[in-house]
């Protein structure tokens, strides 16, 4: 992955999706299909992005016992999508049977998807942590070693907040992916997310790759916010 700016698309139909495209003309994007659009339209949504030739993260955030995890990423692995994720939560056993799983359902030939671990959702506030989880350690701790465990796990990186990102870079290394979501321009409302961050403070912080959803697919001009976002992100405004 080449620092891409993730246009999530959460819609709830193709058609939905097709109109939004039509406004990027013919730009090869990075997307991201959650789970709003992927249980509606199912996996033709997918078929349908890669005839556009689009990249495709495919974010089900999986979370369940090791071998239900394994199985469910085999399948997903058949999809032929460039990045899947897992709840780092669900622990190292079940990260190493998703990655057993990939390994199992990419076609040979094929590159198995990277595959990342949300640590703490970007919804997540401190308060929350600490109240609702009854985790007592500061944030970047659990974030840090939650990323510690995909990496012991084998996982090519985490979803984080771009907060994180320069700790787990000190702590992990440049190659192991760090994907931030919680992206607003500085006058978005930040709507139910709580660690959020420019596209300009992502690049400093080092980022690996930005997910954008609402600031993009609400806007009226969504060209336009995505193009201004890429220049925050990689001053050239390359979209991969
Ligand atoms: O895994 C994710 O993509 C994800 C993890 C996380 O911690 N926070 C988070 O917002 N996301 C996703 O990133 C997107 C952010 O959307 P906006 O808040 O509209 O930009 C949504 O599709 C979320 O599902």
């Amino acid at each position: 992955m080449n620092k891409p700016l993730i246009i999530a698309l959460d819609f709830s139909t193709k058609q939905e999706v097709q109109t939004f495209l039509s406004k990027f003309e013919r730009e090869r994007l990075f997307v991201k299909v959650g789970m709003e659009l992927f249980y509606k339209e199912g996996p033709s949504i997918l078929s349908f992005l890669k005839e556009h030739e689009h990249q495709i993260f495919l974010d089900l955030k999986l979370h369940d016992i090791p071998n239900t995890v394994k199985q469910g990423m085999k399948s997903l692995a058949s999809y032929g999508v460039d990045l899947v994720n897992v709840h780092a939560l669900g622990g190292t056993q079940m990260m190493e049977a998703a990655i057993e799983g990939l390994d199992a359902g990419t076609q040979s030939g094929m590159k198995r998807p990277h595959c990342i671990a949300v640590t703490q959702l970007t919804s997540t506030s401190d308060t929350m942590l600490h109240e609702e989880q009854l985790v007592l350690q500061p944030m970047e701790n659990v974030v840090t070693h939650y990323a510690s465990l995909a990496k012991k796990s084998g996982l090519d990186g985490v979803v984080c907040s771009t907060h994180e990102v320069p700790r787990i870079r000190k702590k992990i290394g440049d190659s192991f992916l760090t994907v931030t979501p919680g992206i607003r321009l500085e006058t978005d409302s930040m709507d139910d997310q709580i660690r959020v961050a420019t596209p300009k403070v992502a690049k400093e912080k080092g980022s690996s790759a930005i997910v954008v959803g609402r600031s993009i697919t609400r806007s009226a001009e969504p060209l336009k916010v995505y193009k201004d976002m890429l220049l925050q992100w990689n001053e050239e405004g390359v979209t991969s």
